[in-house]
């Protein structure tokens, strides 16, 4: 006989109080002033499902917590995960808040910057860059691996600058980084002109993702010796040693670790492109919500 597990999700949101307004119980939730007046409030929103063999759905509880009060939100049946709708709305549910501002996607070579980084582009309606294929275009085609072994590092480093700076002007593009773009101080002067995401991903898990396509396009991990994966794995961990400082620099990160924590998964490989695409809009919407808070309100100027 099947088993049916019931899952439970915490995940923190936004919620439109006007639209549960009417449901709740009196005075079982109580909204921050603040929060009336924006007509939504960040909350933890709980969901509970529980399979239902007999329709093949699964029945539904989504409650809401915030300052120590907690309510339920909404109770029906819901049907299997559609990830791409869920990616589609929080992109939009951001989209306001960006005013047009590019994101920048920083990590580790293999961090999945083009992978995550198109999917956030389409769910936005933003164009897409990869960095290093400007740098490449502007070089009439000679590959980012040539470019390293004719000119060497220094002068790859002065066109990623270049390329930076011409992104740093346009907007609503989802950019894809090159690994070592967080090093310069000067790239950071661009990437603030709009909002930085850092996909934080443990090294065993590029080492892995590097071995299986191969170094042949990443010079700096490439070396004929010994297996795949224990190079990639010995080189990536003398660079994460020199750069893992610069990349906490970005507006927002997102860890595969927690994502996969929070889910129940037991390992980071089990995480899809989309819930990555999808956590990275929840921290930056939690980046924006910061940045709001600190800003100073015209009253005290
Ligand atoms: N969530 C994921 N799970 C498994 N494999 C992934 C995931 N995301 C990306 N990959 C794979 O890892 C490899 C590297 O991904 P991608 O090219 O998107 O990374 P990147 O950060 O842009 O890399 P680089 O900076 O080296 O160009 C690709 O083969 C891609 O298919
Ligand atoms: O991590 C790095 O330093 C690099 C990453 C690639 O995206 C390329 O920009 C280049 O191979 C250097």
């Amino acid at each position: 006989m099947e088993a049916a597990i019931a899952q439970r999700f915490q995940y923190p949101s936004w919620v439109d109080w006007r639209e549960f307004e009417r449901k709740l119980p009196r005075g079982s939730l109580r909204y921050p002033q603040r929060a009336k007046e924006e007509k939504r409030f960040r909350g933890l929103a709980l969901a509970h499902l529980q399979p239902e063999r007999r329709n093949r759905s699964l029945s539904s509880e989504l409650s809401c917590s915030a300052d120590n009060s907690s309510a339920l939100l909404e109770a029906g049946s819901v049907y299997p995960f559609d990830e791409d709708l869920i990616l589609k709305r929080k992109a939009e549910e951001v989209k306001p808040y960006l005013n047009g501002r590019s994101m920048y996607l920083v990590g580790m070579m293999g961090s999945g910057k083009t992978t995550v980084g198109k999917l956030m582009s389409k769910a936005l309606g933003y164009s897409f860059l990869d960095c290093d294929t400007l740098i490449e275009e502007a070089m009439n085609g000679t590959s980012v691996a040539e470019i390293f072994e004719h000119h060497g590092e220094g002068f790859f480093r002065g066109k990623e600058t270049d390329a930076l700076k011409k992104l740093s002007s346009m907007y609503q593009v989802v950019v894809s980084t090159g690994g070592g773009a967080v090093i310069r101080p000067i790239n950071w002067k661009y990437m603030h002109k709009g909002i930085s995401i850092w996909l934080d991903v443990p090294l065993e898990a590029l080492a892995h993702r590097i071995a299986a396509v191969g170094t042949n396009s990443r010079p700096l991990l490439h070396d004929e010796s010994g297996d795949a994966y224990t190079v990639a794995l010995k080189r990536l961990s003398t660079i994460w040693d020199e750069r893992s400082e610069a990349y906490t620099n970005a507006n927002a990160r997102v860890s595969l670790e927690n994502i996969a924590v929070k889910r129940g998964y037991k390992d980071v490989s089990d995480l899809t492109p989309t819930e990555i695409a999808i956590e990275a809009f929840e921290q930056v919407l939690s980046f924006i919500e910061n940045e709001e808070t600190m800003e100073i309100p015209d009253g005290d100027l």
